[in-house]
């Protein structure tokens, strides 16, 4: 069986399915078993006690925040009152996974009661119910593999923050959605973990789960049972054009020495490392949110300090651009929440949502000052006059380098307006083509809009780029789109100033741009706005730099 997707994360990945399933459904009202109720009591147990054993060993395997919430989940399987509720239901004639449905229903609203760090927790009951009826029925289990035995290829339908928060480099070897494009939360985190990944894959779900995949996240083909020397072949190809690549180092620049900074996105301090080691010159993005996923406070003032300051610290001399928390639409916040939106995307997102959260603005400006005063930027910024708010709240904090993202195209269009409010600006090429296309970033089916070479895209990049160098400031990209060398160095042509991207794309990006000269790069920008499609586009530019397919990119 061989599938094709949109390949987002680039590299050879391959090892056994496995296929990631959200939920079990409920067991049958009313259902008995026949048999024993004593033996019927035991097998309920013997689940409980398993699924409790499993959360407990992979939280001593993840460690930190992970470890106590993973703990917490065991001790409730195996909480006392549920049990005894659980046997009670036998008793009374009901099935195993039935009686284990009703309890655990019974006991969420419980907990829910009983309020405090428990009462937090009763969500994740669900998914404890879930794998315990699974284990009952015989069924999938729901949610990632505990403690998997070898490396796999997670395959699902799309994959949410929480669902990959606790993933870990070491057990997933490659991705593959069903759904998602090239800017979806799938995509940019396999990009920052730096794994092979494929999106809007039309019947990966249909994968058997165990069987052999090979993952190409360049071509976006995905191989189900491949023979082995195909495997040993591209694995070995992938191999020999990273190494090539790895030989490229220093500063970004363009053959002819024209500076073109690189810098890396991250979403917390475990990236850092993998962004000093991939020779970034800073940080062009970090996205915070991501540091304070699934959790029901705010974060303190201390915590994010430190989380600030460690990136500064990583990037001593470099520049570090700290992006305010973009809660909302793809990336829901608990202590952020939303009132009951239609279309989350279009609604109160990014500076937005800290129009009616001011004290959390507050909090995270003053920790970004305390750090030791990162630059700062907005997300989600539409009006002069919220970039004027924003750069008000900042310089009121101390901050005096402060920046907005351009992601919407009223700002792209009046760049030169908001710039007027803020020293820099920098676009977020992901949501800039979700709102320029009206095409949902999450959605497989709209996936081909998203492809960054679309002109109308270029366009607004040009139009903004314009502004920034009449105004004299500088013009960042951070979104996705940086992260194809080809378009990198079109990008360098509409004039942008610096790059920033995952980490893993850093060595291409580079030795694509050294590849070429400025005026190559004019070029080869002024031919990518000539074309009337992306694939002409792309072709057109592509023209223009020859260096490209002598580096294999
Ligand atoms: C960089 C961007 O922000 P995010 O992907 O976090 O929305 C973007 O929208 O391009
Ligand atoms: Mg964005």
């Amino acid at each position: 069986m061989n599938l094709r997707g949109v390949g987002v994360s680039p590299g050879i990945g391959h090892g056994p399915s496995y296929v990631l399933t959200v939920s079990v459904p409920e067991p049958p009202e009313g259902a008995t078993y026949t048999g024993e109720a004593e033996q019927e009591k035991e097998r309920a147990m013997a689940a409980l006690t398993q699924v409790a054993g499993e959360l407990e060993a992979r939280g001593n395997q993840a460690g930190g925040e992970a470890e106590e919430i993973l703990k917490a989940q065991a001790l409730m399987a195996e909480d006392p009152g549920l049990v005894v509720k659980v046997r009670s239901l036998i008793d009374r004639g009901l099935a195993a996974p039935r009686a284990v449905f009703e309890a655990f229903t019974k006991y969420r609203t419980v907990l829910r009661g009983s309020g405090g760090y428990l009462g937090e927790r009763a969500g994740d009951l669900g998914d404890i119910r879930d794998r315990v009826i699974a284990l009952l029925t015989g069924q999938a289990m729901p949610g990632l593999p505990v403690a998997p035995a070898e490396p796999y290829v997670l395959v699902a339908r799309d994959l949410a923050p929480a669902d990959t928060a606790l993933l870990s480099r070491d057990d997933v070897v490659a991705f593959v959605t069903e759904e998602g494009g090239p800017t979806s939360h799938t995509a940019i985190m396999a990009r920052s973990m730096g794994v092979p990944a494929v999106v809007a894959c039309p019947g990966a779900t249909r994968i058997p789960p165990g069987v052999q995949v090979m993952v190409d996240g360049t071509s976006g083909d995905v191989r189900v049972e491949p023979a082995e020397s195909d495997v040993a072949d591209a694995v070995g190809a992938a191999t020999a054009r990273q190494a090539a690549l790895a030989s490229w180092t220093g500063p970004g620049a363009t053959a002819d020495g024209h500076p073109v900074p690189l810098l890396a996105n991250v979403g917390g301090p475990a990236e850092l490392d993998a962004a000093v080691a991939a020779g970034a010159e800073g940080i062009g993005l970090y996205r915070t949110e991501f540091l304070f996923l699934d959790r029901p406070e705010p974060p303190s003032a201390e915590e994010q300090e430190r989380a600030y300051r460690a990136a500064l610290e990583a990037f001593p001399g470099g520049k570090v651009v700290v992006r305010t928390l973009d809660g909302g639409a793809d990336k829901p916040l608990a202590f952020l929440p939303s009132a009951a939106e239609p279309n989350p995307a279009l609604g109160e997102r990014g500076l937005r949502r800290f129009a009616r959260f001011p004290e959390v603005m507050d909090v995270q400006l003053r920790a970004v000052a305390a750090a030791g005063g990162a630059a700062v930027m907005a997300p989600m910024v539409a009006t002069a006059e919220e970039a004027a708010w924003f750069a008000r709240e900042c310089h009121d904090k101390g901050l005096d380098e402060v920046g907005v993202m351009i992601e919407i195209p009223s700002a792209a269009l009046r760049a030169g307006n908001l710039l007027t409010m803020v020293d820099f600006v920098s676009i977020g090429t992901n949501d800039l083509s979700q709102y320029t296309f009206a095409a949902d970033r999450q959605l497989g089916a709209v996936s081909a809009m998203h492809d960054p070479w679309q002109p109308a895209l270029l366009d607004l990049v040009a139009i903004t780029a314009g502004a920034a160098a009449r105004a004299g400031k500088p013009c960042g990209i951070c979104g996705e789109a940086a992260a194809d060398p080809a378009l990198a160095c079109v990008l360098a042509g509409l004039g942008v100033s610096s790059l920033s991207m995952a980490p893993s794309a850093l060595a291409a990006v580079r030795a694509g741009l050294a590849a070429h000269t400025m005026e190559q790069c004019l070029a080869a920008a002024e031919a990518a706005r000539t074309g009337s499609s992306a694939a002409d586009a792309k072709a057109a530019a592509r023209a223009q730099l020859p260096g490209l397919d002598r580096l294999g990119l």
